[in-house]
């Protein structure tokens, strides 16, 4: 580390991290979360989840597979800003078309490098995921006091709406592409002669590009629609399943629009399917309710248990909030757990075709074993067109 540090972290509770800077200059506040997957950083910084949070890497080794725009989960870095534990390397990867430091330079993220990535997520664990300030500057001039401030100030994200702001702004039919467990990137999905693709109405509430080239990869025709569309908007697409997103911030700050959104559709007999915020709103409209966790999930290398099969997956996770399985109403039942803490991890209505996953089967970047989810939406679906 050169001498002078360029970069700062300061925690609300005061204690004061120092780095060398790399990307964007100036500062910025959020909440602070480790992840602990060792590939996809480009999808972790790229997934609109990640609003308004600063992700700290376990993984030491962050940007030497360079960025890329296949990887983009959006358009854009939507995570805060970056920790990482030395300052990324030069890329080494066929697919770079750009380097971490200047695609974060070019898109406003700050990182931070040459810190101790292991104490900060023992602070982190310990003390729950804390609010903090990023700041660099190259004169590696800060005011330290003014930043605990700062960071002490912020009211963070317990009842705090991000979904509607990372939501597209009208709708559109997704035709960038498919993916799949078995076949990759990009390869048309093999349906019978004849038979149509499914409606699907997905709400955006912040979703990653994997989880809507997963639904057009088991043969839907994806039409999204804004966070804030109402059920008669839903309904006008003569949905035959209805999608909804993985999003930031506090699902029960949804309360306004999509929550009696989903009581609405809930009365119909449609297919739904939910990830991540999207299981989290279901679990609220079936009359749930969520919690924020201590530190969350967040990593590529998380257990995860069917509780109706026994089955064990290894999933992707990204969340801060959990639904209380506690408050499940009769009628919904719990189908997965967490084998970390055992945090709810997914639910289903019982006899009608309605579930959702706390955790992302997209994967994008993680573990594919949870695929098979896309695979029973479309199932649903299926046995609905067959009466
Ligand atoms: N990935 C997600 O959809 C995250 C959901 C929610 N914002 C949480 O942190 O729990």
């Amino acid at each position: 580390m050169a001498d002078k540090p360029t970069a700062c972290l300061a925690l609300a509770d005061g204690t004061v991290f120092f780095g060398q800077g790399f990307g964007a200059t100036g500062e910025v506040v959020a909440e602070l979360v480790f992840n602990t997957a060792m590939t996809g950083y480009q999808e972790i910084m790229t997934d609109p989840s990640y609003a308004s949070q600063i992700v700290t890497f376990t993984f030491p080794h962050i940007g030497n597979t360079g960025v890329t725009p296949e990887d983009d989960e959006a358009p854009e870095p939507v995570a805060s800003g970056i920790i990482v534990k030395w300052d990324p390397t030069e890329p080494s990867n066929w697919r770079a078309t750009s380097d971490l430091v200047e695609w974060m330079e070019r898109r406003g993220r700050i990182g931070m490098g040459g810190v101790d990535t292991r104490r900060l997520t023992r602070a982190i664990r310990l003390q729950g995921a804390p609010h903090v300030v990023l700041a660099h500057d190259p004169e590696g001039n800060f005011d330290i006091a003014a930043l605990v401030a700062r960071a002490r100030d912020w009211k963070g994200l317990v009842g705090l709406d991000l979904a509607k702001d990372v939501s597209c702004a009208q709708s559109y039919r997704w035709d960038q592409g498919l993916w799949s467990w078995e076949k990759g990137f990009d390869e048309a999905p093999e349906r019978p002669q004849g038979e149509k693709p499914f409606r699907v109405v997905a709400l955006d509430y912040g979703a990653k590009r994997n989880i809507l080239r997963s639904l057009a990869s088991t043969g839907a025709e994806v039409t999204v629609l804004p966070a804030t569309a109402t059920a008669e908007e839903v309904l006008a697409h003569d949905p035959e399943g209805v999608f909804l997103s993985n999003g930031p911030g506090d699902p029960a700050a949804t309360g306004a629009y999509a929550v009696p959104m989903i009581q609405t559709l809930l009365a119909r007999d449609l297919p739904i399917f939910g990830i991540c915020l999207g299981h989290q709103m279901l679990a609220l409209a079936l009359g749930a309710k969520t919690i924020k966790m201590n530190h969350g999930h967040h990593g590529a290398n998380h257990p995860v248990k069917d509780i109706e099969t026994g089955k064990v997956e290894i999933t992707s996770m990204n969340h801060g909030f959990a639904v209380d399985s506690q408050t499940l109403p009769a009628g919904v039942k719990e189908t997965h757990v967490s084998l970390f803490d055992g945090s709810n991890c997914g639910l289903r209505v019982e006899d009608r075709p309605v579930f959702s996953v706390q955790y992302h089967p997209e994967a994008a970047p993680g573990p594919q074993d949870s695929f098979y989810l896309f695979e029973r939406f479309a199932e649903a679906m299926a046995q609905r067109r067959a009466g």
